[in-house]
């Protein structure tokens, strides 16, 4: 197989098995089945710890935050928590698993484009460290909500910089034309930045902005920090705005196949920092603390996903299919974005490749392909698929599409697994359902 794609702790064993965290994957899969999440802990908290080096090593006031969206579950926010990390939630449910994770709630960053009544309620008890709000309309009831209880708030107002990231359409949110924020050109940021100056329990503390996502280039970083940068300059001038946080938000790009070539976790952060600095300096402003919110690049190559290979379709000068024992219910990826992945067989993962196989998921929908000709040597009854970079909108962005439960979540480091979410079962399926037979 192709020595590029075995990441973090992975490598092939004497047995020419995948191993990763120091476990056999046919081993993890004897005990735990098939189709499983396998996180690479090791990764993980390199990948955190890589992000918070770079700051310290610049001596840059910062706070690196998980964006839990792309894997939220009890014990990853542990695992973050323990790190030293702060955390992105962006509703009710993901702020409720951070409390229950004993998140320390100074450390905790509220976003969403559409808050509720009971979410910023949930965010004001536990009292997160700062909402990051989006519209008018959430401004306007945390001033009226923070005003009742007395409580004050320190909020980051997200702006969309009308930077274009270059990914697919529904993964770029910086533009002018996107449901998130205030705009920058049109003024409405600088309304709400004064209007929230006006309310007597916000303490408004900087400016949020997020492009997008799977960002291989560091122009659109930079220009949203010129373009943030700018705006307060101008806005300090006109009403004495403060911006002592800028938050650039995620995006980072990762590997899914070997043709992604994402730059290091140290260039990324690198080259905000010194377009933070040189900026503030040209314009003569204080240097902000950096505040980044990485999703993918802190889990989606830390995790793989184990599949057993079934049926066989070959198709005469066309292709053949080989299907496996998940598919767009645990990896909606590919039908969504037309996302790439990558695989190898873990069971025999450096035979030669005799052909190309077309991945197919077991959901009642053809366009459930996980990828498209791997090259993979002739399968065998039962071999294991093993495909990389799932760690990132994997889980999390999992269904129940066919009635198909959600694979569990494994943790490995250093020879030992760690079960963080159980699989499914059928009976978890219908728990929360009622029988319209009365004996049911
Ligand atoms: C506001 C915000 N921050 C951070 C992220 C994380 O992005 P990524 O996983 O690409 O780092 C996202 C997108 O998921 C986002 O919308
Ligand atoms: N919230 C992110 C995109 C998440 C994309 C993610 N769902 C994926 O699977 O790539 C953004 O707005 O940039």
């Amino acid at each position: 197989m192709d020595e590029r794609l075995l990441t973090g702790t992975m490598k092939i064993n004497e047995k020419n098995h995948l191993e990763v965290g120091g476990i056999d994957t046919i081993e993890l899969v004897n005990k735990y089945g098939t189709p499983s999440y396998v996180y690479d802990i090791e990764a993980v908290k390199q990948k955190a710890r890589a992000f918070k080096a770079v700051f310290s090593k610049r001596k840059v006031k910062a706070q690196v935050a998980y964006a839990s969206k792309a894997f939220s579950c009890l014990a990853i926010y542990q695992l973050m928590a323990k790190e030293g990390l702060s955390l992105d939630v962006v509703s009710g449910g993901e702020l409720y698993t951070a409390i229950k994770a004993e998140y320390p709630s100074e450390k905790i960053h509220f976003h969403g484009n559409n808050k509720s009544d009971d979410e910023m309620f949930a965010g004001l008890d536990y009292q997160v460290g700062c909402f990051v709000v989006d519209n008018f309309y959430e401004l306007d009831r945390l001033n009226q909500f923070t005003s009742e209880r007395k409580q004050r708030m320190k909020i980051l107002i997200r702006v969309t910089p009308g930077v274009e990231a270059h990914t697919h359409d529904y993964i770029s949110t910086g533009q002018n034309d996107s449901k998130f924020g205030f705009d920058l050109e049109n003024g409405q940021a600088k309304q709400a930045a004064i209007l929230a100056s006006q309310m007597p329990y916000i303490d408004v503390i900087g400016l949020h902005s997020h492009i997008g996502s799977q960002i291989f280039e560091l122009e659109g970083f930079n220009l949203a920090i010129n373009k943030m940068l700018t705006y307060s300059k101008k806005w300090k001038e006109e009403f004495g705005f403060d911006l002592s946080v800028l938050n650039v938000g995620g995006g980072f790009g990762i590997q899914y196949t070997v043709e992604d070539e994402p730059l290091s976790i140290a260039e990324y952060i690198d080259s905000i920092i010194t377009e933070v600095e040189n900026v503030t300096d040209a314009l003569g402003l204080n240097m902000p603390e950096i505040w980044i919110e990485p999703g993918r690049s802190l889990v989606g190559d830390a995790g793989m996903t184990l599949y057993e290979t079934g049926s066989q379709k070959s198709i005469p000068d066309v292709r053949h299919y080989l299907a496996i024992d998940g598919g767009m219910s645990d990896n909606i990826r590919p039908a969504l974005y037309h996302a790439k992945y990558t695989g190898v067989l873990a069971n025999r993962a450096n035979d030669q490749a005799s052909d190309l196989y077309s991945i197919a998921g077991k959901c009642c929908e053809s366009g459930d392909m996980l990828i498209w000709d791997l090259p993979l040597p002739k399968p065998q009854k039962k071999d294991i698929l093993a495909v990389f970079s799932t760690g990132a909108y994997g889980y999390a962005m999992a269904s129940n599409y066919n009635r198909i439960p959600r694979p569990p979540v494994i943790f490995v480091e250093n020879g030992s697994d760690f079960l963080a979410i159980q699989r499914e079962t059928y009976n978890d399926l219908m728990r929360l359902e009622h029988s319209l037979l009365s004996n049911n």
